[in-house]
């Protein structure tokens, strides 16, 4: 079906909000819808090489507002740090009227934003544009944390001991309780920072003003999680499918190819933590014990994030002792950005250790990769939950619940649950779950299907007064 719709995308700034917002871009606009991208000046050029080149689509340069403790050469979402990413919120807020001029020259029929842009859909009512919240996290994360029945009084803040327990009327599924460190790790959801509303908040406020919610999900994973949000939400609320990323393009480059190659099929661990999750030490050590001790070949990356500081050394810093020279015929350690999709499709590598981000998780079910999660923070808890303890696709890393800690046996438990020990259970139903589960996601015509029924929804979005 070809489609006469011009849509606006506002993702978040960072590139796990962006790439999912240019995936969907790229699928609506092979249905004729034209595609208009706001972001920082900086990402310009990366966002214009993953977008669909069409004569409609077009990627618009946001001007970023001085912002106190935000250095005026800041431009691209690849510095952005924990600190910068707060002042960012703060620039974010004052950019409501360049967004309204620059909506108002558009004239979009829709705006998909993100989870912090809770004003647009009051500029975007004023001047008769469709405003939808697009959610880059799982529905299980939405459901747990971000929905009305969650706080019952809004001047109060939730406890850790509230944030162990799923909100009421949450389905029935593996998640009945979080542990003590990841409840407190969500109490970050309901603080406000530089006197803007809490991330609950806004996204409390943009639920009640908003057009439609389009979730990044799908039925056949989530159902449980999906019906419960749709007694919650009040909205329309729209699925944009299982979000399989597109194949990469190009080749693994030629020294992780020749590395790989050395090794049988499926024994390499890869361990990578995602875009923008970085351990402490303490879980360093442990974690490069851990692979130690399995006796495998693994491919580890480890990031600190941007900083004053040369990431390399900080590397070979929180390294154990002598580590290097002992797995140097095994193992290599490496920091900065690898082609993740690339490696999980080689051959060699049959195991994914990562910290359960959701795009992360699909590209390990789409290859042979068998999963072990040791989630880090927010949605990646309630993931890591979702597709061990509901899919069963994957096991978590066994952690302690006061701080998390998890030790170089549990690293080595996990791994062999999943490599090792597949004859028995649970690493035999794992296997076959997997197997089940890759097949569903790269059936092309159950992604078609939502995409083209996501287009017809919105289509009657517009129609609608
Ligand atoms: O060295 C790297 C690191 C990452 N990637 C790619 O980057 C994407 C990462 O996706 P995902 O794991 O979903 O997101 P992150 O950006 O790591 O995570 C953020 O966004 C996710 C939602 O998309 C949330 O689940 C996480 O909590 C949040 O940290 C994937 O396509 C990876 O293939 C690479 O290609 N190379």
């Amino acid at each position: 079906m070809e489609s006469k719709l011009h849509i606006v995308m506002f993702p978040w700034f960072a590139y796990g909000h962006i790439n999912p917002f240019i995936q969907l871009s790229n699928k609506l606009s092979s249905h004729g819808i034209q595609i208009s991208f706001f972001s920082l000046p900086g990402n310009v050029a990366r966002i214009e090489s993953s977008l669909n080149n069409t004569p409609l689509n077009q990627v618009i340069p946001l001007t970023i507002p001085p912002t106190e403790g935000l250095s005026s050469n800041f431009d691209s979402s690849s510095d952005i740090t924990p600190e910068t990413g707060e002042l960012l919120k703060v620039a974010l807020d004052q950019m409501q009227p360049q967004v309204r001029t620059l909506l108002s020259q558009l004239q979009p029929h829709i705006i998909l934003f993100d989870f912090a842009h809770y004003w647009i859909p009051s500029i975007a009512y004023e001047l008769g544009i469709k405003a939808v919240n697009y959610s880059v996290f799982s529905a299980v994360a939405n459901s747990y944390l971000t929905i009305p029945a969650r706080i019952n009084d809004p001047n109060k803040q939730p406890t850790v001991d509230d944030l162990k327990v799923p909100p009421p009327g949450f389905p029935k599924t593996s998640i009945t309780s979080m542990k003590t460190f990841q409840a407190r790790d969500f109490l970050y959801l309901f603080k406000s920072f530089n006197g803007l509303p809490s991330g609950f908040n806004k996204i409390m406020s943009f639920i009640k003003s908003c057009d439609a919610i389009i979730y990044k999900t799908c039925t056949e994973i989530e159902s449980p999680y999906i019906d419960y949000l749709k007694t919650q939400i009040g909205k329309p609320m729209l699925l944009a499918g299982s979000a399989v990323p597109p194949p990469p393009s190009g080749k693994l480059e030629e020294k992780w190819e020749t590395w790989l190659g050395k090794f049988p099929e499926q024994s390499v661990i890869f361990c990578n933590f995602g875009s923008e999750t970085y351990l402490d030490n303490e879980q360093i050590q442990e974690l490069t014990l851990g692979l130690e001790l399995t006796g495998l070949p693994f491919f580890l990356v480890l990031n600190f994030g941007t900083g004053s500081f040369d990431a390399q050394n900080k590397l070979e810093a929180s390294l154990p002792e002598g580590f290097r020279e002992r797995i140097k015929d095994r193992g290599v350690v490496h920091t900065g950005w690898v082609q993740q999709q690339h490696i999980l499709a080689h051959k060699s590598v049959g195991c994914y250790l990562n910290h359960s981000g959701f795009s992360s998780v699909i590209e390990g079910i789409v290859n042979d990769c068998q999963l072990a999660f040791v989630a880090q923070k927010g949605d990646q808890f309630l993931n890591s939950k979702m597709f061990s303890g509901d899919l069963k696709v994957g096991v978590e890393v066994n952690r302690r619940d006061e701080d998390g800690f998890f030790g170089k046996e549990d690293i080595l438990e996990a791994i062999k649950t999943v490599m090792v020990d597949t004859d028995t259970e649970p690493g035999k139903s794992i296997r076959k779950n997997h197997s089940n589960w890759k097949k569903f996601f790269l059936d092309k015509d159950i992604e078609t299907k939502y995409i083209a029924n996501l287009v017809k929804e919105l289509e009657a979005l517009v129609q609608k007064a």
